[in-house]
């Protein structure tokens, strides 16, 4: 595990695109295309818009294909759908044609919208492993990533999948990667910053006994991929040095 601390969240951001940048070149250079995860939740902004903008010459947009590692069960006009959050800061600016984003049909009930999305995920890897060549993941302040909320159901799962889940906390249904899909990408980057999310970050990363239940960040530990934390010195700030 890569942990990478940074002073400010521009400088966090900065290297976090040379990041994404490095990995999706490789990527279409050895593949030919570049599978790319997107989280959802406020932090992203910021780096999707720099990624459609300052650094739109530095990726082939037209081989890069677009997932969601989780998605809410709203409409995808709501303004909390994380799909029109990225088409709106990152996939209109670089003219993305549908047919490269891969959005959850929360049109469907969530089981159903879950059973889809697996099968076009499927569809899309020609039945051949699902790893993902990056994917991005951001983590509450209750140290959940994607939809893996402390205390659910999905955080048993054993199913290389999306999978939906009922959130007592938030009294919503979620759509979300489970643990086990998440942990078959090559490389998984964490994009966590502010204070509030010092506690958790302490609880992931140093707890020598996991309590996965309550931390379902500890999870996420992928089997050949790299796992590199992009933090800013308040979300670390717990951290022994
Ligand atoms: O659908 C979502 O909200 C995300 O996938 C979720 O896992 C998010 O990454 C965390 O809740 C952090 O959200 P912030 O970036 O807004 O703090």
């Amino acid at each position: 595990m890569n942990l990478l601390i940074y002073k400010t969240q521009e400088e966090l951001q900065e290297d976090l695109v040379d990041y994404i940048v490095a990995i999706a070149n490789k990527a279409i250079e050895e593949q030919g295309c570049f599978n790319f995860v997107l989280t959802g939740g406020n932090s992203p902004k910021a780096l999707y818009h720099s990624l459609a903008t300052s650094y739109k010459d530095k990726i082939d947009w037209t081989k890069v294909y677009f997932f969601f590692g989780d998605e809410r069960n709203v409409m995808p006009t709501h303004e909390s759908y994380n799909g029109l959050m990225a088409k709106t800061a990152m996939l209109d600016l670089l003219e993305i044609p549908e047919n490269q984003i891969f959005y959850v049909d929360t049109t469907l009930a969530p089981e159903k919208a879950a059973i889809e999305y697996t099968k076009a995920i499927n569809a899309h890897f020609k039945g051949a492993d699902l790893s993902f060549d990056l994917i991005l993941l951001g983590m509450g302040d209750d140290a959940h990533t994607a939809s893996l909320f402390p205390g659910t159901t999905i955080l048993n799962s054993k199913e290389v999948e999306v999978d939906s889940v009922f959130v007592e906390k938030l009294s919503t249904y979620r759509i979300s990667f489970t643990a086990p899909l998440i942990n078959k990408a090559k490389n998984i980057a964490f994009l966590v910053f502010g204070e509030n999310k010092a506690d958790a970050v302490k609880h992931v990363i140093e707890d020598k006994k996991k309590n996965t239940k309550l931390y379902p960040t500890q999870l996420i530990d992928p089997i050949d991929g790299s796992v590199t934390w992009f933090l800013d010195d308040a979300a670390a700030a717990l951290l022994d040095n």
